[in-house]
């Protein structure tokens, strides 16, 4: 499979290092200041950029008819417009705000927990996540995703930012050293508290995600997710 990387940064380097393992090959390389991209020789695009470069990144790749994964997260604002676009050029897309099983397996998790937290009205939910001091997005879209599940599943219907308010659901963002990505969901009453985590100890979960979806929706015509592709739930 030819795949072009949107974003030749940390997750672009250790994407490139996995797909070439798994007997892929890299023909472009786009990042700042990159030239004209040839989509003669492009199979699928794999975009993990900037909140600011996502939605651009995207559109070129569906308006030149190649399959496009995006993992950038801080854009969902143009993702209407993403999906309107894809759906206009027949095209294929995958978003995810997190490729790794695991914590594709929590957010099933979470939802399951929020099912059977609803009724408890002496529990309180609230999230922190935790990330390395590079990262330009809060919330990180995990936690945003995490919400959506909250909220789907329980009276709560908004998430707030690094501050309680009454039916909301806090998400506390943390930025410390290089930590890859860590998310925690605790429901907290007078008596106990319920807590679960996902930790990342690297980004080769994420990455590996993200080149298994690619190798996944080649072929194919529509908007997924990665509940799509790894036939969870
Ligand atoms: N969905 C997931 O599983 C994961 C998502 N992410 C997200 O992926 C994104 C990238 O993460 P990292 O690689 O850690 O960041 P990074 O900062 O190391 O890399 C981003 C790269 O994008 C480049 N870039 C800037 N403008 C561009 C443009 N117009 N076109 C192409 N490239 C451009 C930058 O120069 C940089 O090299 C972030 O939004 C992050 O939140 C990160 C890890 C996992
Ligand atoms: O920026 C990161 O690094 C990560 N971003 C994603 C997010 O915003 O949820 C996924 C992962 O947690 C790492």
């Amino acid at each position: 499979m030819r795949i072009a990387l949107f974003g030749y940064g940390k997750m672009g380097k250790m994407i490139e290092r996995l797909a070439v393992e798994r007997g892929h090959e890299i023909t472009a390389k786009i990042d700042l200041g990159s030239d004209k991209i040839d989509f003669s020789n492009i199979d699928v695009a794999i975009d993990f950029s900037t909140p600011d470069a996502a939605f651009a990144n995207i559109s070129i790749c569906l308006e030149n008819n190649t399959p496009v994964i995006s993992g950038t997260t801080g854009w969902l604002q143009k993702m209407d417009d993403a999906l309107k676009l894809c759906k206009e050029t027949k095209g294929a897309f995958i978003y995810a705000s997190n490729f790794s099983l695991g914590v594709n397996v929590f957010f099933e998790l979470n939802a399951y927990l929020a099912k059977m937290m609803n009724n408890l009205s002496q529990y309180k939910v609230s999230m922190e996540e935790i990330h390395h001091t590079q990262k330009l997005d809060a919330p990180s879209g995990t936690a945003i995703t995490l919400a959506e599940g909250i909220i789907a599943n329980t009276h709560y219907q908004k998430w707030k930012l690094n501050e309680r308010v009454d039916e909301e659901i806090p998400i506390f963002s943390k930025r410390i050293g290089d930590t890859p990505g860590t998310h925690t969901i605790n429901y907290n009453s007078q008596v106990d508290s319920i807590e679960i985590k996902h930790t990342a100890h690297n980004r080769e979960g994420f990455a590996l995600g993200a080149v298994i979806a690619a190798e996944w929706i080649l072929d194919k015509t529509g908007i997924f997710t990665m509940k799509d592709v790894l036939n969870l739930g």
